[in-house]
């Protein structure tokens, strides 16, 4: 069953408690090279205004906000209260970043806004894709790039076995040893039905981005789409 915006927000609001560490464990630290590797496909330059989309605990905003300097300014909006608190809390450039609880599918933001964006594992998590991608390229300026980092289904058969085997084997039971089956289990089925990075760049271009291009990254398990409003 395909669980309801609510339901979303309470699995990740559940989950903020342990998220941050839960990512560096599960992922043994790759998860900071693929958000390092997303802050340069965004094109970000000091000065420029920032949105990091569904920002949770904010490992994109902060590295935004490096980028920024003192004159630019970073916006991280999410649905989850409680990441957003975890996000609140930590060391960094917090002087340029406003955290916004708000809703990726209406975003409170005017048109032709920011100059980047970033969504990290954010645009899977929607009720509505075509509608996230819209109002994505509604808030950007024109010629603004933006940096979509996700889970991917490889192509190659070994690293998607390697995938579900990691996924059912580690991920979950460590997640069910600190009571939170249920959440973690929600991974496979949200990465069966997102779309993959052909059927993305298909999107982002429905969605008004006269240029899109998926990279697969990590072998294909993990991959970033890259979009330009021109
Ligand atoms: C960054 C990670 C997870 C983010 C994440 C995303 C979600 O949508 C969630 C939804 C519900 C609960 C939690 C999350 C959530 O934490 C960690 C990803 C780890 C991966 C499962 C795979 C890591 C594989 C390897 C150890 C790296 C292999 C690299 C290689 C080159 C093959
Ligand atoms: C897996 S977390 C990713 C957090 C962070 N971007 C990262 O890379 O670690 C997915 C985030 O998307 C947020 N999210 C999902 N749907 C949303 C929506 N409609 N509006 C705002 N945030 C949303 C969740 O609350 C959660 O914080």
């Amino acid at each position: 069953m395909v669980p309801s915006a609510s339901e979303i927000q309470q699995i990740f609001n559940r989950i903020a408690p342990v998220y941050d560490q839960f990512n560096d464990w599960l992922s043994l630290g790759q998860h900071r090279i693929w958000k390092r590797m997303t802050i340069a496909w965004s094109e970000v330059s000091p000065g420029d205004i920032c949105l990091d989309l569904c920002c949770g605990s904010g490992d994109l905003t902060l590295l935004l906000a490096e980028e920024v300097g003192k004159t630019g300014q970073v916006f991280g909006v999410d649905f989850s209260v409680e990441l957003l608190n975890q996000a609140r809390q930590r060391p960094g450039k917090q002087e340029v970043i406003t955290w916004v609880e708000g809703d990726a599918l209406d975003l409170p933001f005017p048109d032709e806004y920011f100059d980047c964006a970033t969504i990290g594992y954010g645009l899977r998590n929607v009720k509505d894709i075509p509608r996230c991608l819209s109002e994505l390229h509604r808030v950007l300026k024109p010629g603004a790039k933006a940096a979509i980092l996700d889970f991917h289904r490889p192509s190659n058969a070994i690293a998607r076995e390697f995938q579900h085997w990691y996924l059912d084997h580690i991920v979950v039971p460590l997640a069910k040893a600190n009571g939170l089956y249920n959440e973690y289990a929600y991974i496979f089925p949200s990465l069966d039905r997102f779309p993959i990075g052909k059927e993305q760049v298909e999107l982002a271009r429905a969605a008004g981005f006269a240029a899109a291009t998926h990279y697969p990254i990590a072998q294909g398990i993990m991959g970033v789409l890259v979009v330009n409003k021109v």
